[in-house]
């Protein structure tokens, strides 16, 4: 790629012949344009200025260096008057929207400077030139700098002391909502599940306006916030309460903020306001079109923290953070955008209202049963576009003919989706039975005015069907009857002259001409007038000619501008159903996901489970979700989980574990152990049996199951949770500087200090960091405290163990045993979790199929003997001393 210029740019820039800091120009000495460059410049110094000139986008000074040596290109220098040369480099105008993504990628803001009047019009002076947008990691729209699979997160965050309040919008699909809450860590956690693009921050910095890229840091940034997002550092005016709340009043036309949810909460309120500023000064004149502000509360959702989330590999794998191998490559079924948006969403944010969870479970079995009308629905879903950004781009004003075009396709598929479910009898399936008759209407006449595949260009005309617009049809006409008299012109002149290589053509300088061979220069008619001499040919214009070229390009020109103001009304009316669309476009996403989590339990046998608002997390035959779909068809070993006795509804005693489900029912049992429904499980097994598999697989089981989804097992009944934790082999967390051990002692004590007796525990080792015996003591207390203290549902795999000791002194305590079976020179791997605890650990074996030296293996064994025999560890109860 190379620099542009409409000047002459020099070759080989060096640095001493021209200037790179706007700043340190005399502005009485820059020509016209510069001047003007360095005032826009001048009120984003924090911002790339691409500043339209002719075909390119320019960037002078400091930010021609930048995006020379960001975007690998060629960095020049160009005259700006008297002052001399400054330094510059562009791309072409018609790829700003690539080179800007990229920019945008690398955290930068993009100010993009365009000419609002042709050069024509200018008649010789200064092209006016205006901001049309800002363009920041939050506040993209355009199809190719979005991911179709994610929301696009804009947040803002409003702190006063230990309290917070958080609003995010995706301005592509106009979500936007608002809540607020009283521990700094919740705000931190909130901002993990969102991973926006960028956080808005009210501060007193004197650098107001500069966009902290992830991992920069500035002392005006509180330390609860993570330093892996794009910060942008906000005046604190438009987060104050006496701007926010009248500007929120305005843009949703409301007279209290009730009715949004949010008027008790100032500090909901202020994040709120402070975004819608800042979209309002990003887009300048591309009106944002957000839905109505929603409140939520972070209570109303299952809590499952970040250090969880990366666990249990929802998004993306531990190891190399790629999407294929996580629960959400596993679950993926669905077949629109919008669907595989919202899947991410609700994966990220599970239930704990039970009537919810059952609304949801309710349209799978619906559509588990009835397999013709999932297949038709996912056949049709498939056609459907992403409604919500083409929605969102229509009311942005940057759709073009194309969006309208796959919109109204997209619109036109509704009726059919609602005949398929107009028996239907599940809640998000009804949801789609009505179609409001605008939508139609809407759709039939996109249909109606555009061309089927129109250009992406939308001021070039050739937009418009015949038949819409009288007037448009008549200029058409006249247009096309003087083209058909300059392609006449070529016959035509042809035998008036008798020369039969005479040409007609056509280029941008001259416009139409006759071109004749110069050998038959001398024949040439009276009227014809030269006007380019060239080695083979002569050209020539006569005043004919040239009279219908002006008719034909300014007929064009209004042509143009006449199918662009049809364009932009049709666009127009568009963004007036807005609204409309986008909540079929939820219902139209809720049916995608969910139907595509019936595809996925019938193709994969799931159950739906029975879900309780009690303790109990009973699951028979459970599977690894993702491990299974890894492993060839019937490889991997199903095994049940039992824990958390359930409370009487009424007594709120804890009723017998052999009650009804596993005496009465003809349902599987699961395995008996010293306690049937304990609270906390020692799970004990040689390396690579299969216990983190297991206790990853209950997590994810009860996950699932708080979507709403079916899920890999037999059957279940499981109680909800209000929070799962993990605890998981760790990796030094070498950026905060913290060891291995220190993470897994942060980890575990904010779980003793969170956990409730309705949570879902899963430790993967405890204490494996330091020294033996100090381990094993933490790792007891830990166990002791969750099993006596707090009675979270938990299971905690180990190697010590010592800890199988437990279960003989605690009631509510039992131990399962990933099972092998033991051949004379070799472990075969059964993956069973049975009753019982381990009393091997097989780790010397281990290393010997790892492939350590003989005498080493020997040695160890040796050195494990004599270990055995002369340690006994004492275990005592609490009251031992
Ligand atoms: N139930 C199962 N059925 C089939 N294969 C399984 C099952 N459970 C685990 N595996 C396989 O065994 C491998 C090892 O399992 P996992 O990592 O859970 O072992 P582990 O006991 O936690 O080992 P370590 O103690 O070394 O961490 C997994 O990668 C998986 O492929």
């Amino acid at each position: 790629m190379t620099a542009s210029s409409s000047e002459t740019p020099s070759n080989k820039p060096d640095a001493s012949t021209f200037i790179a800091d706007h700043r340190q120009v005399d502005r009485s000495k820059l020509s016209q344009m510069y001047l003007h460059y360095v005032e826009t410049k001048d009120k984003y110094p924090n911002a790339m200025l691409l500043y339209r000139v002719g075909d390119f986008f320019e960037c002078y000074f400091q930010d021609a260096v930048t995006l020379a040596q960001e975007l690998e290109l060629v960095l020049t220098s160009k005259q700006a008057g008297e002052q001399g040369r400054v330094a510059m480099s562009g791309v072409p105008h018609h790829s700003w929207e690539r080179y800007t993504t990229l920019l945008v990628e690398k955290g930068y803001a993009v100010v993009i400077c365009d000419q609002v009047e042709d050069a024509a019009e200018a008649a010789g002076r200064l092209v006016r030139r205006e901001v049309t947008r800002v363009v920041t990691p939050g506040t993209l729209l355009e199809e190719g700098m979005l991911k179709s699979s994610r929301n696009n997160y804009l947040a803002a965050v409003v702190i006063a002391a230990n309290h917070w309040g958080l609003a995010y919008a995706d301005i592509s699909t106009g979500e936007f909502l608002t809540t607020q809450g009283s521990d700094l860590e919740h705000l931190t956690q909130e901002l993990m599940r969102l991973q926006p693009s960028e956080v808005l921050v009210p501060t007193n910095a004197p650098d107001l306006g500069s966009l902290l890229r992830p991992g920069e840091t500035s002392p005006h940034l509180p330390q609860c916030l993570p330093p892996s997002f794009c910060y942008s550092l906000r005046s604190q005016v438009p987060f104050s309460q006496a701007e926010a709340r009248p500007k929120l009043l305005q843009k949703f036309k409301v007279r209290s903020l009730e009715g949004l949810g949010c008027d008790h909460l100032p500090l909901a309120v202020r994040a709120a306001g402070g975004l819608l500023e800042y979209l309002e000064d990003t887009q300048k004149e591309n009106p944002i079109s957000l839905q109505r502000l929603r409140t939520y509360t972070t209570t109303d959702y299952l809590i499952v923290d970040h250090q969880t989330r990366r666990n249990l590999e929802i998004t993306q794998t531990v190891r190399d953070g790629t999407f294929h191998g996580s629960l959400l490559w596993a679950l993926d079924r669905t077949s629109t955008a919008m669907g595989g948006r919202a899947l991410r969403r609700w994966l990220l944010q599970p239930l704990i209202d039970i009537k919810g969870i059952g609304s949801r479970q309710d349209t799978i079995q619906e559509l588990v049963e009835n397999t013709s009308v999932r297949q038709d629905l996912r056949q049709l879903l498939r056609q459907i576009y992403d409604l919500e950004r083409l929605t969102g781009r229509a009311g942005s004003g940057t759709a073009n003919a194309r969006d309208l075009v796959a919109l109204a396709d997209s619109l036109s598929r509704l009726p059919e989706l609602s005949r398929l479910v107009a028996d239907a009898h599940s809640p998000f399936l009804k949801a789609l039975q009505k179609v409001p008759p605008i939508l139609e209407e809407l759709a039939q006449k996109l249909h109606v005015h555009l061309v089927e595949s129109p250009p992406i260009h939308i001021k070039e005309g050739s937009l418009i069907r015949p038949g819409v617009n009288p007037q448009l049809d008549e200029r058409k006409a006249t247009v096309e009857a003087d083209q058909q008299w300059i392609a006449n012109l070529e016959v035509d002149e042809r035998a008036r002259t008798g020369i039969p290589t005479l040409k007609v053509g056509f280029n941008k300088t001259f416009g139409y001409y006759i071109s004749i061979s110069r050998a038959k220069a001398d024949q040439v008619p009276a009227n014809y007038i030269r006007k380019q001499t060239l080695t083979n040919e002569e050209r020539y214009i006569t005043p004919d000619l040239k009279e219908r070229e002006a008719r034909i390009l300014t007929a064009r020109d209004d042509l143009n501008q006449l199918e662009y103001e049809i364009f932009t009304a049709l666009r127009e009316e568009v963004a007036q159903q807005a609204e409309v669309i986008r909540n079929l476009s939820r219902a139209v996403a809720a049916a995608d996901v969910l139907c595509g989590l019936a595809e996925l339990a019938v193709q994969q046998g799931y159950c739906r489970p029975e879900m309780l608002p009690g303790r109990e997390i009973a699951i028979v035959e459970g599977r690894h979700p993702v491990v299974e779909q890894s492993l060839p068809s019937g490889f991997f070993v199903p095994n049940s989980t039992q824990l958390g006795e359930e409370e009487d509804a009424e007594s709120g005693r804890h009723r017998d574990a052999e009650s009804e489900i596993f005496t009465a029912s003809p349902r599987p049992r699961i395995p008996a152990s010293s306690s049937t429904s304990p609270d906390l499980v020692i799970l004990t097994g040689p390396n690579a049996s299969g216990k983190s598999c297991y206790l990853r697989q209950v997590g994810l089981i009860q996950l699932m199951a708080q979507i709403g989804s079916f899920i890999p097992a037999k059957f279940a009944r499981l109680g909800i949770c209000d929070r799962i934790f993990t605890r998981v082999g760790a990796v030094d967390d070498l950026a905060t500087g913290q060891s291995t051990f220190m993470v897994e002692m942060n980890e575990t004590a904010n779980i003793l200090n969170h956990a409730t007796s309705r949570s879902l525990v899963l430790l993967d080792e405890i204490g494996r960091g330091t020294a033996t015996f100090d381990g094993l003591s933490i790792a007891w207390a830990v166990a002791e405290y969750l099993a006596t203290e707090i009675r979270a549902r938990t299971i905690f795999a180990t190697h010590y163990h010592e800890l199988n000791e437990l279960a003989g002194m605690l009631p509510n305590v039992a131990n399962y045993q990933v099972t092998v079976k033991e051949l004379p020179d070799q472990i075969i791997f059964l993956h069973q979790v049975q009753p019982g605890g381990a009393d091997k650990s097989y780790g010397i074996e281990a290393g010997r199929l790892a492939g350590l030296p003989a005498v080493v293996i020997q040695r160890a064994k040796q050195v494990m003997g004599q270990i055995e025999k002369h340690s006994k560890i004492a275990i005592g109860l609490k009251n031992l001393e």
